[in-house]
């Protein structure tokens, strides 16, 4: 599985703190940024991980911001893109098993690390059911295609 990480300032710190988890694990990752604390925009890192993840180039991404809000509504603008904040176990599980989720969101300012590598493990390793969920995710497709231009 490859997978494409970035964040704004706001969760430069914990990005770190996911990538070395990462490559503890072998997984295979690409860096997008931001590449140090300096205050930067955090719609360019979700675009950016959107579009990546979107575009087949990597199988899942992995947002952060201070919240973990403005990166995964950034991210959710990239048609394709299924993009879930989880500040919690539970949550991370459902958003493979019921949604696909392809794009993790998490807060920096809101989680801690030990908490945010145990999200990442369960959101990397769970599968999505499909099922009578796959057809509510076509439901969500078939939204961005009535809106596309
Ligand atoms: O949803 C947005 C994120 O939480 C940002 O990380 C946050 O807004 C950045 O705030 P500041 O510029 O005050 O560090």
């Amino acid at each position: 599985m490859k997978v494409v990480i970035a964040s704004d300032h706001g969760g430069y710190r914990l990005k770190q703190e996911i990538i070395k988890h990462l490559e503890n694990k072998n997984v295979e990752y690409e860096d997008y940024g931001t590449f140090s604390d300096e205050s930067v925009d955090y719609p360019d890192y979700g675009e950016r991980v959107g579009e990546a993840v979107a575009s087949g180039k990597f199988d899942r991404g992995i947002v952060i911001c201070g919240t973990g809000i403005g990166i995964s509504i950034a991210a959710n603008k990239v048609p394709g893109v299924r993009a879930a904040l989880c500040g919690d176990c539970f949550s991370a599980k459902a958003s493979r098993e019921h949604n696909d989720a392809n794009v993790l969101a998490l807060g920096e300012r809101v989680i801690g690390v030990e908490l945010a590598k145990m999200i990442v493990d369960i959101w990397l390793e769970t599968e999505f059911l499909g099922g009578r969920h796959e057809r509510r995710v076509s439901k969500i497709s078939a939204i961005e295609e009535k809106y596309a231009k």
